[in-house]
């Protein structure tokens, strides 16, 4: 099977090069090739490669940003996935499609089940979950795979920025009262081709099985400064971590306070580890 994957060059796409090696044969275009602001291009690009599965892990990241480039953030996160999917319902190809826990208000109690209904607060959220909608509108097999405070040794991410900060300055100010799951690339990745074997093994009747939307991150939980007490512990940092708010913070855009995905639905299907376990390993 031949496999296009989209954002190779970001921190999940790194990881998912290695991790979808085994299934099929991969095809990774960067953005001077395939670049999503340019929707025919998309179309093309798809079209002379006639693949088989598209693995899409790219989108546009910058939670902050978005709020003042609304239109640039939903052709890349929103309108770019909604072409990929309707080229790749005209091949009879299937469609991986990463998403968010921003795609949530953060104002449930427990953790977020994927039937509980989105209400994203910030427009980043808002155009993953136009995505997630676009991909499940098309009628093509497909997964959508929700994460959370995606993190890796490469690429710009939480944990590199805390590593970078942790040798600069004496004290990091760290928002908690934002809690959620702080999830390794890697896990995403190797994660993502367990459960396309395991759709693969379903013959036929696999996506009809074991498609839709899925839960994909660590186990445990943790506020911002809770995971970056934990990283400074790793690196064996000298510097001080201080809790502040959210509000005290004040980013530019809004983020849920509650970030907890409820994971057993995957969880049926293989293990996820514990944020402490994977992150320890991370930085080995
Ligand atoms: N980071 C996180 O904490 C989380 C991420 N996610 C989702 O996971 C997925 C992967 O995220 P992550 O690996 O962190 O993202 P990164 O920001 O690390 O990488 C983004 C990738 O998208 C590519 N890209 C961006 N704009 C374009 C464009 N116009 N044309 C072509 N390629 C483009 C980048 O290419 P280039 O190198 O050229 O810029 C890069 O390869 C995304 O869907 C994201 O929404 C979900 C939850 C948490
Ligand atoms: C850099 C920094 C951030 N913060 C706070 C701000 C914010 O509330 C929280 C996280 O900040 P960041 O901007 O690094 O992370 P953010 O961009 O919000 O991360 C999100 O990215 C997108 C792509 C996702 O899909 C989410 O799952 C999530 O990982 O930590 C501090 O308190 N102190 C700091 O020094």
């Amino acid at each position: 099977m031949k496999i296009l994957l989209t954002g190779g060059s970001g921190q999940l796409g790194y990881e998912l090069q290695r991790s979808l090696q085994g299934l099929g044969e991969v095809v990774a275009p960067g953005r001077a090739q395939m670049d999503l602001a340019d929707l025919a291009q998309v179309r093309a690009v798809i079209r002379a490669v006639r693949p088989g599965l598209v693995v899409n892990a790219a989108a546009y990241t910058a939670v902050d940003q978005a709020e003042t480039e609304p239109a640039v953030a939903r052709r890349i996160n929103a309108e770019a996935p909604a072409v990929m999917a309707d080229e790749a319902r005209k091949l009879g190809a299937a469609m991986v499609q990463y998403s968010t826990d921003y795609v949530f208000d953060g104002n449930k109690q427990g953790a977020y089940l994927e039937s509980d209904v989105a209400n994203p607060v910030n427009v980043y959220g808002v155009t993953k979950l136009e995505a997630e909608q676009a991909v499940a509108a098309a009628g093509i097999p497909h997964l959508i795979l929700r994460t959370s405070w995606m993190y890796g040794m490469r690429g710009k991410n939480f944990l590199r920025t805390m590593l970078e900060f942790g040798q600069e300055r004496d004290v990091l100010r760290v928002v908690c009262d934002q809690h959620g799951a702080p999830t390794w690339s890697r896990t995403v990745a190797d994660t993502t081709a367990l459960l396309l074997a395991h759709v693969h093994a379903g013959g036929s009747a696999g996506w009809d099985a074991h498609g839709g939307i899925y839960h994909l991150s660590s186990q445990g939980e943790a506020s911002w400064c809770e995971f970056t007490q934990a990283i400074v512990d790793i690196a064996g940092l000298e510097c001080r971590v201080t809790p502040i708010t959210a509000a005290e913070y004040g980013a530019p855009a809004r983020r849920p306070r509650n970030s907890r995905l409820d994971t057993g639905k995957l969880g049926a299907i293989c293990r996820l580890p514990h944020w402490r376990e994977a992150l320890a390993l991370c930085m080995t």
